[in-house]
């Protein structure tokens, strides 16, 4: 190897490029390609031949290796210790199932670099043990360039998060890898974290840039996302922005409420059978638009549409719909609400929303005590059906401030008081009247004008377009629209209630309805009962 008597190089593992010349579109050689991707901003290479004879893999790595160095690109070897020696590689990757690392450790100079491909947090512990410089994790979505069918390859998301919690406090690097494209790289990005904010170095890609008719352009696309991921600030949810103090959350929750009527946001709602009408009425009554979808064929173009969109599962359909309406809002960098209603109550509620979260990358989760319980995988609060049973939480604010760092999203418990946290910052909402545990739905009309402010905000955030937008999921800051969602849902029910013509749940919701339209910014600013804890 070239690297025999020096410190070991230095690696930028942004954006690495896994080769794979079978995937190379028709008519593109493969040094056309890659020498395309390094121009367009690729970190790091790894020449990766499957079925090339030795002197075929040893000839592509010279190849690789003199275009490389070039651009001042590190070179890796997949797999073959004797071709990463022979072509004077800076390194290898292995698998699980390749040389073990300790054995290759041997047999390589000792500045060289190794990588190994970790699944779980037992491969991270034994590559951490063993001397490993960077690991691989993944696969992280599904992917047809490699057969990660067998059960436990797909790690995804949460199983990559747990990865990397493992290695806080070391210095070993990690890249994540499958599936990924430049449409879901920046929920990758924001996803990958550990609760203390452990996040990745990079991405690894093969089909992204290999299978690409302008890999150049495929690769620049990627590392402005990287560059602009990393630019944004390092906080567990990097689309919040706390305010300094209640007064300002009050006071931007009623111009938030202007906004919404200004520019009545599209309200996105995939939601339950038992709350359409009532839920379509509150937008509508607050100054948003709504739609409700229920065909899955409608889902995508609908989330295109700038806006919020609210995933509800109360009556858990259409899971392919809300699969694909997730991904395209994280696409376009538009909030998502996700209600998982009554998910303690099933197996199969628990699955899709485990699912579901590792699809998309929500902008807040809310849910009763039972329901942020059952995310959460607490067993403090139990559930009867989509209700919570018993008086909630010992210690209500450790647990959404826990949730919102895990699911790297603004988590909102609702109940007697309203907690709302983005990990950091946990506001108290005390607003609220008896009656709206009355009647149904009340839980998913929270949610519903959660949305219609987060999309407002994001409309707003859209017009001024930024250099970090790339790397962000969502445009603009979704905490203040979250505690506005609340406060004016629990001030029109106090407001509602306090009516004489309301004599219980029945005359209750049409005045609640009423509220949410004649609600002003005065209004919440004089009945707003929040206070705000910041770490
Ligand atoms: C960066 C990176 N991560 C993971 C892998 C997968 O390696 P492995 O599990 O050995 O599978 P093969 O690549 O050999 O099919 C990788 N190559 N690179
Ligand atoms: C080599 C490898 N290891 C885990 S997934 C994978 C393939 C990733 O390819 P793509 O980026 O095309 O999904």
């Amino acid at each position: 190897m070239t690297v025999t008597s020096q410190a070991k190089p230095h690696v930028d593992y942004s954006v690495y490029l896994v080769t794979g010349r079978e995937l190379l579109p028709r008519g593109k050689t493969y040094t056309e390609c890659l020498e395309e991707a390094l121009k367009g901003g690729v970190t790091v290479v790894q020449v990766r031949e499957k079925t090339a004879e030795t002197g075929e893999f040893l000839s592509i790595a010279r190849q690789t290796i003199e275009i490389c160095r070039r651009y001042n690109v590190p070179v890796l070897i997949n797999d073959r210790i004797d071709i990463a020696l022979a072509s004077g590689a800076d390194g290898i990757h292995v698998g699980q199932t390749d040389m073990p690392l300790a054995e290759a450790r041997k047999l390589l100079p000792p500045n060289a670099i190794i990588g190994v491909s970790c699944n779980n947090i037992e491969h991270v512990k034994a590559a951490i043990a063993g001397g490993a410089d960077y690991l691989g994790l993944g696969s992280i979505f599904p992917t047809n360039t490699k057969d990660v069918t067998e059960p436990g390859r797909i790690p995804g998301i949460s199983g990559t998060q747990d990865m990397l919690a493992v290695l806080e406090g070391t210095t070993i690097q990690s890249v994540a890898i499958g599936g990924i494209k430049i449409d879901n790289l920046a929920r990758v990005l924001h996803g990958c974290s550990s609760p203390n904010g452990h996040g990745l170095d990079g991405i690894a890609v093969v089909s992204e840039i290999m299978a690409s008719p302008e890999p150049r352009i495929a690769a620049e696309r990627l590392a402005k996302t990287c560059s602009s991921w990393k630019s944004v600030p390092r906080r567990p949810v990097s689309f919040t922005t706390p305010l300094s103090s209640a007064v300002a959350y009050v006071r931007r929750s009623a111009e938030l409420l202007e906004l919404v009527r200004t520019l009545s946001p599209l309200v996105h709602q995939i939601t339950n059978n038992v709350v359409k009408t009532q839920s379509a009425n509150a937008t509508l009554a607050l100054g948003g638009s709504p739609i409700m979808a229920a065909a899955a064929e409608e889902q995508v173009d609908l989330a295109r549409i700038p806006g919020g969109l609210l995933i509800n599962f109360g009556t858990v359909e259409d899971v392919g719909g809300m699969l694909a309406a997730g991904r395209e809002a994280n696409k376009n960098r538009k909030p998502i609400v996700f209600d998982p209603v009554g998910v303690g109550a099933t197996a199969h509620r628990r699955a899709t929303a485990t699912r579901l979260l590792d699809a998309w990358q929500a902008t807040v989760i809310k849910g009763n005590a039972a329901e942020i319980g059952a995310v959460a995988k607490l067993e403090e609060v139990a559930s009867k059906g989509v209700d919570s049973v018993g008086s909630g939480f010992k210690d209500p604010a450790t647990v959404v401030r826990t949730l919102a760092r895990k699911q790297r999203c603004i988590v909102i418990l609702s109940g007697h008081i309203d907690y709302i946290s983005d990990g950091d910052t946990v506001i108290q909402v005390s607003n609220g009247h008896p009656l709206l545990s009355q009647i149904t739905g009340s839980g998913c009309m929270l949610g519903t004008t959660v949305a219609t402010f987060c999309g407002a905000a994001s409309m707003e955030a859209e017009k001024e377009p930024s250099e970090t937008d790339p790397g962000t999921l969502v445009k603009g800051d979704m905490l203040s629209p979250a505690v506005a969602g609340v406060l004016a849902l629990t001030i029109a029910s106090e407001r509602a209630a306090a009516r004489d013509t309301v004599l219980g749940p029945g005359s209750f919701l049409p005045a609640l309805i009423d509220e949410l339209s004649l609600l002003t910014p005065d209004t919440i600013e004089s009945s707003a009962k929040i206070t705000v804890n910041t770490l």
